[in-house]
């Protein structure tokens, strides 16, 4: 068989690394599929720069769009990133022409997958994108491929490496979140704007992939209600373990009788759950089927976990697998209900600081009564430093109630003049 030519559209963490990878494993590559899988074109920004690979034998494009147009090439593997041009017309003139599609990047899917689906259907070609979700986690072909006879109640878990690097780095050493988040963006991990991480918009964009591949549904990332992680505190940290929890920043899709409830924010998970021990820049995946329930941990982030998903994706290329982008034609893809956060049900933290008065408590467990909201616990904490003598932390930890619930009975309280400076909420999840 002829060699298979690759064109690598990015050659920043993931491209260098899929650069290296592929020339690593070239004779194993060769022996699997018959072919010898060789780099040949290449776009990037800076030409000059040592990225510590061999450019001297490939054809290199300015412009990643003329490389898709016209590269002589059998694959083209996008790692720019970015949800508009030039990723996304780099990825439609591949498949326009028929040439298949690896990807890592899931901003892109979770805007323009429907759309990106379309064209590979029309021209034959595949849109693979195992790198998308989850880093060197296989979640992708796992949901689409091997868990197919499974009906799909649930997938969660951690899937931004960068976030819960940074919340194990805080919780564990008691470092700054911007010293932890500096370290994960040299190692790799950030997206080029880490916003998308610590925001929890790449979370949402990966859950909304996931939620697509489970319940066969149209790619669609406005559905899902998102909060990051850079209001954490160290004192919220230091609270939840005292209380026996972990703070991870989950994505939870989950059938309702309401719709599919999408949802990503912060929450406390009981120290003894698999989940809590889940650290630094792994990520886990679980996904409850009818038939079976498991929970996929691997590295979610980092130049050589995502380059072992990407290449895993060429090989499926080399071999010539087929499928549909999403496990099912787009005209079979349906429009999902969309779950209120509002009838969210669960357990709170709610961390108020409030005006140290006579009088407060009592206003406070009234505003929850009011809510029909019971509490397990209400613990007064004086935090030193920056807060001033007048105001002390009190923590509310609730009994399942639901969010518009919690919502309402901080409305209350803030109404009532109690209340110093923003409230903390983070949801919890309990056995
Ligand atoms: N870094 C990670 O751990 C992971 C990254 N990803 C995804 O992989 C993709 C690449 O990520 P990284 O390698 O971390 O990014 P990066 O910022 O290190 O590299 C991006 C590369 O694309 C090139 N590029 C960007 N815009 C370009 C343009 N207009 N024309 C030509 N070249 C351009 C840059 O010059 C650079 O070589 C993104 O979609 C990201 O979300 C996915 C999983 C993990
Ligand atoms: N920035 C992302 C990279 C992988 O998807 C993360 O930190 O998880």
């Amino acid at each position: 068989m002829s060699d298979l030519k690759v064109g690598l559209a990015g050659l920043g963490t993931v491209g260098a690394a899929v650069f290296r990878m592929l020339d690593r494993r070239a004779a194993e590559l060769a022996a699997r599929t018959g072919r010898a899988v060789k780099v040949t074109a290449v776009a990037a920004r800076d030409r000059t720069r040592d990225r510590g690979i061999d450019l001297s034998s490939v054809t290199w494009f300015e412009d990643p769009v003329a490389l898709a147009r016209e590269g002589d090439i059998d694959v083209l593997v996008e790692l720019m990133g970015g949800d508009g041009d030039p990723a996304k017309a780099t990825v439609a003139a591949a498949l326009d022409r028929g040439i298949p599609v690896v990807t890592a990047n899931k901003a892109l899917l979770a805007k323009c997958g429907v759309d990106l689906a379309l064209r590979a259907e029309a021209s034959g070609a595949g849109l693979h994108f195992e790198a998308a979700v989850a880093g060197g986690i296989p979640v992708v072909k796992t949901l689409r491929e091997a868990l197919t006879g499974n009906a799909i109640e649930r997938v969660s878990g951690i899937l931004n490496g960068t976030c819960n690097y940074i919340l194990t780095r805080m919780a564990d050493e008691k470092l700054s979140f911007h010293v932890c988040l500096t370290e994960a963006q040299r190692l790799g991990y950030a997206e080029a704007d880490p916003t998308f991480d610590i925001d929890g918009y790449d979370t949402a964009h990966k859950l909304a992939i996931l939620t697509s591949l489970a319940f066969g549904t149209q790619v669609d990332a406005d559905a899902i209600y998102v909060e990051g992680i850079r209001q954490l505190t160290l004192a919220d940290l230091e609270a939840a373990d005292d209380l026996g929890y972990k703070v991870k920043l989950l994505g939870v899709a989950v059938k309702t009788d309401t719709g599919i409830e999408q949802r990503v924010h912060p929450t406390m998970v009981p120290k003894h759950w698999p989940i809590a021990q889940v650290s630094g820049v792994t990520n886990a995946v679980a996904v409850d089927g009818d038939a079976v329930a498991l929970t996929l941990v691997g590295p979610g982030a980092g130049g050589d976990a995502t380059a072992s998903a990407v290449v895993g994706d060429i090989f499926d290329v080399a071999r010539g697998a087929k499928g549909f982008t999403f496990g099912l034609p787009v005209g079979e893809l349906t429009k999902a209900e969309r779950a209120p956060m509002q009838r969210h049900e669960g357990g709170y933290y709610i961390r108020l600081a409030v005006v140290n008065k006579p009088g407060t408590a009592a206003t406070i467990t009234r505003r929850m009564a009011d809510e029909q909201i019971s509490l397990e616990s209400i613990v007064q904490r004086q935090p030193g430093g920056a807060v001033a003598a007048e105001t002390a932390h009190v923590i509310l930890i609730t009994y399942a109630t639901t969010e518009e619930a919690v919502r309402r009975a901080i409305a209350a309280i803030e109404a009532d003049g109690v209340v110093a400076s923003l409230p903390q909420v983070i949801r919890i999840e309990k056995d």
